[in-house]
C-alpha cells in the first residue's frame, strides 16, 4: 500500500465509505475497505480516511445515516477532499443527494472499477467493451450529472424540437450503445475466426482473483513478456501464448482477474473475452495464498466461472505467493495476542487441498522466487497431454511426417 502510483503534486484525494452488516467481523470489514483503497490507489487517488457504519441495508436517500453523513461532510470540508467513494452501487437519487450534501465528486465501486478498466484496456476489443459498459452504467443514471453531454453534442442537429436536454442525452447514449454493440459484434466475429483457426491445440486458461499472480505465472510458463504489476486489474485484455512442454504444444491464455462485486454490465460486455475461458479445455485457477481471504476469493472466482458457464472444467488449483505466506505466519507468531489456531500452516493447507476427492490437482508455488515451478509445469503438462492425446491420438506418429 505504501507504493503510490505517482508523486505528482495534484494527486486526487479520496475518502471511503462502507457499511458493515451484522454478519461481518471488524477484520472482514477492514479487509473490504483495504480492497476498496487498493482500487482507489490503482485508479490514481490517494485515500485519506475511511468511514464505516453498522447498517444492514443502505439508507435509501443518502446511503449512510444523518449523523455519519455529517461526520463525512466535516472531514471532506476540513481536508478539502476531492471525492468520496462508496463500496456499493449508488442509485441516481443517492448520488444526487450525496453530491448536494458533500459538495464533492461521488463515486461508487462500479464506477471505480469501470475507470480502472478504461485506463487499462489496450486492444480495440477491450476498449470497446469497457466503453460499452460505461455507457450502460451511465444510461439509468442520466438524471443530473451528465446533462453536459447534450451541451457538448449540441449544434450537431441532434436536438429535436420540444425535447428536454435529458431526453436528448438519453438518446445520444442509446445511439452510442447501439453503435458500440455493432462495433463489438464485428470484432467478436474476427476473434471467433481467430480462435477457430487455432482450435487444433489444447487450450488452458489462467483464471483467478485480481492481483494473485496470473500474469507472472504466464510469463514464467511462456517465457514471454506479459505485463504484471502490483495494481488491481493490470490485465484487462486477454493474452494468448503458445507453450511447448515436452514436444506438446498448447495455448495458454492470461485473462482478466475477478473481484468481489464485479459490475454486472462489465461481465456482460466482457463476454467475448471471457469466451477464452469458456472455450478452454483446462483452467489453471491461481490463488494468492498469502491473502487473508484467499478462500473467499476462491469462492468468488468459482461463482463467476459458473456465471459464465465455465464452472465444470477440469481445474488445476495453483496456490501462489507461498513466500509471503510463510513470512506472514512467522510475524504473527511473534504477536502474543494472536489466537494460536487461527491460521492453518502451509502443511495443513497442502494436505487439505492436495487430496481432493474430485481428483482436481493443487500445486503450491512462488512465482516470484520461482519455487516449485517445475512441479507446476509437470501438473499442467500431465493434464494438457492427457487432453491432447484424446483429441489427437496419433500425434507423435503424425509428427514424424
Ligand atoms: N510475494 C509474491 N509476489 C508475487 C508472486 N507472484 C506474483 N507476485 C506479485 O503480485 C503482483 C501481481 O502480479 P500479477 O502477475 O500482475 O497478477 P495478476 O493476477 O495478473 O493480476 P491482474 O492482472 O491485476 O488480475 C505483482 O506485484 C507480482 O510481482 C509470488 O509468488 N510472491
Ligand atoms: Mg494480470
Amino acid at each position: 500500500m505504501s507504493k503510490t502510483f505517482s508523486t505528482a503534486p495534484k494527486q486526487e484525494t479520496a475518502v471511503l465509505v462502507a457499511l458493515i452488516n451484522h454478519t461481518q467481523t471488524p477484520e472482514k470489514a477492514q479487509e473490504y475497505l483495504d480492497e476498496l483503497a487498493f482500487l482507489a490507489e490503482t485508479s490514481g487517488a490517494k485515500t485519506l480516511n475511511s468511514f464505516t457504519q453498522k447498517l444492514d441495508r443502505p439508507d435509501v436517500k443518502t446511503f449512510v445515516g444523518k449523523g455519519k453523513l455529517q461526520e463525512i461532510h466535516d472531514y471532506v470540508k476540513a481536508f478539502d477532499v476531492d471525492m468520496v467513494i462508496f463500496d456499493d452501487d449508488l442509485s441516481p437519487s443517492q448520488v444526487r443527494n450525496l453530491e448536494k450534501s458533500l459538495g464533492c465528486k461521488i463515486l461508487d465501486r462500479s464506477l471505480l472499477i469501470l475507470n480502472i478498466f478504461s485506463l487499462r484496456a489496450k486492444t480495440a476489443q477491450a476498449k470497446t467493451q469497457v466503453e460499452l459498459a460505461q455507457y450502460q452504467y451511465l444510461l439509468p443514471r442520466l438524471t443530473n450529472m451528465w446533462t453536459h453531454l447534450s451541451k457538448q453534442k449540441g449544434g450537431i442537429g441532434m436536438k429535436g424540437p420540444g425535447e428536454t436536454e435529458l431526453e436528448t442525452d438519453r438518446r445520444i447514449v442509446r445511439d452510442k450503445i447501439a453503435l458500440l454493440k455493432k462495433k463489438l459484434e464485428k470484432i467478436d466475429k474476427q476473434s471467433v475466426t481467430q480462435r477457430k483457426s487455432r482450435s487444433r491445440m489444447v487450450r488452458a486458461s489462467l483464471v483467478g482473483y485480481t492481483n494473485v499472480g496470473k500474469s507472472t505465472i504466464m510469463r514464467l510458463l511462456s517465457k514471454s513478456d506479459v505485463f504484471a504489476e502490483d495494481k488491481l486489474f493490470a490485465t484487462v485484455d486477454s493474452t494468448v501464448r503458445k507453450v511447448v512442454i515436452d514436444q506438446i504444444p498448447f495455448l495458454l491464455t492470461d485473462t482478466v482477474g475477478f473481484i468481489r462485486k464485479l459490475p454486472h454490465t462489465l461481465v456482460e460486455c466482457f463476454r467475448s473475452t471471457l469466451d477464452e475461458i469458456r472455450e478452454a479445455d483446462i483452467l489453471v485457477h491461481v490463488v494468492d495464498i498469502s491473502h487473508p481471504s484467499f478462500e473467499e476469493q476462491i469462492d468468488i472466482v468459482n461463482v463467476t466461472l459458473s456465471e459464465i458457464n465455465a464452472g465444470d472444467k477440469p481445474t488445476i488449483l495453483v496456490f501462489n505467493k507461498i513466500d509471503q505466506f510463510k513470512s506472514d505466519n512467522e510475524s504473527s507468531e511473534d504477536d502474543e495476542l494472536n489466537d494460536e489456531d487461527q491460521t492453518l500452516t502451509l502443511d495443513q493447507l497442502k494436505s487439505t487441498f492436495m487430496n481432493n476427492e474430485d481428483g482436481s490437482k493443487a500445486v503450491f508455488i512462488s512465482a516470484l522466487n520461482k519455487e516449485n515451478i517445475e512441479d507446476l509445469r509437470k501438473v499442467v503438462f500431465e493434464d494438457v497431454s492427457k487432453r491432447h492425446y484424446t483429441i489427437f491420438p496419433n500425434y507423435l506418429q503424425d509428427q514424424q511426417f
